[in-house]
């Protein structure tokens, strides 16, 4: 199983890059953002619990996010490999999803990084939220304050996988062939 962590700030085009990643290397892709997203919508209740945190800007607990991310995994057991998308976004989640992997014979390979700087990424997430319907990306204060997330509580990831030597960044500034030629190159070389 080749899992790959796709890593980055809000915006820098995870999900963007993970559309072309799955077809090319036949991965399963889980976006915790887009579970929560399905979740809120048909008004479960992990879309209950989930709702206050995510219109805030803020993550949701470790707890129900890493039961929410194994309970997907699971869904997968004929995976060739798991892109992971939005996830892990905490210290604690990383151990926990190692623990995870370990337990059913698999590991992270690779933690790939998409580098933009955040006045760039800003304007691409106001941008997709006049269409996306996202409140999360409609109000420039909550956009800032998942940045501060991610500065407070994502960012000590890179070293806990360079600790690993699983880091990799890519430039996430060019056209998506680009950036998906990019991060091709680091699977690639595994
Ligand atoms: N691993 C996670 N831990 C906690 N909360 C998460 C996680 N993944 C997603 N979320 C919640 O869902 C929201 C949207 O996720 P996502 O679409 O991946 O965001 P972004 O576009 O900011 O990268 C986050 O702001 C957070 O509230």
């Amino acid at each position: 199983m080749t899992n790959i962590v796709l890593f980055g700030k809000p915006g820098a085009g995870k999900g963007t890059q993970a559309e072309f990643l799955k077809e090319k290397y036949k991965l399963t892709h889980i976006s915790t953002g887009d579970v929560f997203r399905f979740n809120l919508k048909n008004d479960t209740e992990l879309g209950k619990q989930a709702r206050v945190f995510m219109d805030a800007g803020d993550l949701v607990p470790d707890e129900l996010t890493t039961k929410m991310l194994i309970d997907e995994v699971n869904k997968h057991p004929e995976a060739n490999g798991i892109l992971f998308d939005g996830y892990p976004r905490t210290l604690s989640q990383a151990v926990a999803l190692d623990g995870f992997l370990t337990s059913i014979g698999s590991k992270v390979a690779a933690t790939i990084a998409l580098e933009a700087e955040d006045e760039l990424l800003v304007q691409r997430l106001l941008e997709r939220g006049k269409t996306s319907g996202r409140i999360d990306d409609q109000d420039e204060e909550k956009i800032r304050n998942r940045y501060q997330e991610y500065n407070e509580k994502t960012a000590p990831l890179m070293d806990y996988y360079q600790a690993q030597g699983k880091f990799f960044a890519v430039n996430g500034i060019g056209t998506i062939a680009e950036i998906t030629q990019r991060v091709s190159a680091v699977i690639d070389n595994l």
